[in-house]
C-alpha cells in the first residue's frame, strides 16, 4: 500500500498533545478474553520464549525477519486466530475505522492485514529502552495491553548540532533493546500515554516514522492529567517546562516536568498521561486531575503487538512443513 490510510472513524480516540498519530481504544477485549489470552501466552513452551534486555521475555508469532528483512512466515496459533479471534477483530476494527474501501478490503488489501505478533512480557521493574520499530514494518502498529497498566514514553532526536542541546541518551535501534544507535534522543519524553489493561493503542504515521518508543524500568507509575500542577512540581519550585513537540503543522507542545523521568527505579515522580481524557475510566480519570495524581504499582504485564511485515518471503523452495517454513 502505497499511502497510509486515514482514520476519520477513530478522531475522538486520537491522543491529544502527539505528532500524528496515537490513537488510544479503551476496553477493546473482555476480562475473559484477557485472562484467556494471559493464561495461553504463560502456556506457551519454554522454546519459544526469548530473554533480552533486563530480563524480559518475548514471543513472536508469524514468523520472524530475515537479515535482509523478509518475514519468514510461520503460521499463528488458534488463540490469535480463533479463539479468541483477535487478530481478525484488529484488522475489521481498522479497516471499518479507516477510509479503505470495501473493494480494498475485498481483495484483501486491509488498512493494516496483520502477519505478525510480538508478545512482550514485563514483569514490575522491566521496561523497554526507547527505540523504533522500524521500516520492515507498514508504519501502522496495534499493541493490546494484558495484566497490568503501563506508561508508554514517546521520544523525540535532536539534532547533534542543536545550540546547548538538552541532556541526551542514546538511541537504541534495535527492538529488543540490545543494540546501541547512535543517534541522539532527548533525554526527555515528548509525551507519555498510560496504557490500562485491555485497551488498544495504534501508533501510525509520523509518530512512527519520526519517533521513537519506550517503557521506563519503574516498579510503579504516578501519572497526572495535562495542566495539572502537582505537589512535587510546585515543591521544587513550579518548574514546569514546556517541552517543544516536533509535531510539523501542527506546533503542539507538551507540559513536562522538569527531569521527571531521569531517575528510574521504584521511583514515582509524576508523569503527564496524554490521553488521560480517553480512558474510559471516571475514577481513574478523576485522580489524574488531582496534585497527588493517580499512583499504582506495576503488574506483570504482557503486551501483543499487532504490525505487517511488508515483504513476505513466498514459496519457491520451501513451503509448510510440519508448522514450519521448511525446505521442499
Ligand atoms: O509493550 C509495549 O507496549 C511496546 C512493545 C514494543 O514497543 C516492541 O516490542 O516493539
Ligand atoms: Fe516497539
Amino acid at each position: 500500500m502505497a499511502d497510509l490510510p486515514r482514520f476519520p472513524l477513530l478522531d475522538k480516540q486520537r491522543v491529544p498533545h502527539l505528532p500524528p498519530a496515537g490513537y488510544y481504544v479503551a476496553d477493546f477485549i473482555t476480562e475473559e478474553e484477557e485472562a484467556l489470552l494471559l493464561r495461553k501466552i504463560d502456556e506457551t513452551p519454554q522454546p519459544k520464549w526469548k530473554t533480552v534486555g533486563t530480563g524480559r521475555r518475548l514471543q513472536y508469532w508469524g514468523g520472524t525477519l530475515s537479515k535482509k528483512n523478509v518475514l519468514v512466515p510461520e503460521p499463528m496459533p488458534d488463540f490469535l486466530t480463533a479463539f479468541p479471534e483477535i487478530i481478525q477483530r484488529i484488522d475489521a476494527f481498522l479497516d471499518i475505522a479507516s477510509d479503505v474501501t470495501d473493494k480494498d478490503v475485498q481483495e484483501g488489501k486491509h488498512a493494516l492485514g496483520i502477519n505478525q505478533v510480538l508478545v512482550n512480557e514485563y514483569k514490575p521493574g522491566q521496561g523497554i529502552a526507547p527505540h523504533e520499530d522500524g521500516p520492515a514494518f507498514r508504519p501502522l502498529v496495534a499493541t493490546l495491553s494484558l495484566g497490568s497498566h503501563t506508561v508508554l514514553d514517546l521520544h523525540h532526536y535532536v539534532s547533534p548540532t542543536t545550540p546547548s542541546p538538552p541532556m541526551v541518551a542514546t538511541a537504541s535501534l534495535d527492538p529488543e533493546g540490545e543494540e546501541g544507535g547512535g543517534k541522539a534522543i532527548a533525554a526527555v519524553p515528548l509525551g507519555h500515554v498510560l496504557l490500562l489493561p485491555r485497551s488498544l493503542f495504534v501508533l501510525s504515521g509520523n509518530l512512527y516514522q519520526s519517533h521513537l518508543h519506550g517503557i521506563a524500568e519503574r516498579d510503579k507509575d504516578t501519572c497526572v492529567a495535562p495542566g495539572v500542577v502537582t505537589e512535587a512540581v510546585a515543591g521544587a519550585g513550579g518548574e514546569v517546562k514546556a517541552a517543544e513537540v516536533d509535531a510539523g503543522a501542527e506546533g503542539l507542545s507538551v507540559a513536562e516536568i522538569t527531569d521527571a523521568d531521569a531517575d528510574g527505579g521504584g521511583s514515582a515522580r509524576p508523569v503527564v498521561v496524554a490521553n488521560a481524557a480517553l480512558l474510559a475510566r471516571p475514577d481513574i480519570e478523576s485522580a489524574l486531575a488531582n496534585a497527588e495524581g493517580w499512583t499504582r504499582e506495576r503488574g506483570t504485564r504482557a503486551s501483543l503487538t499487532f504490525r505487517r511485515a511488508e515483504r513476505v518471503l513466498k514459496g519457491g523452495a520451501f513451503s509448510m512443513i510440519g508448522g514450519r517454513m521448511q525446505r521442499a
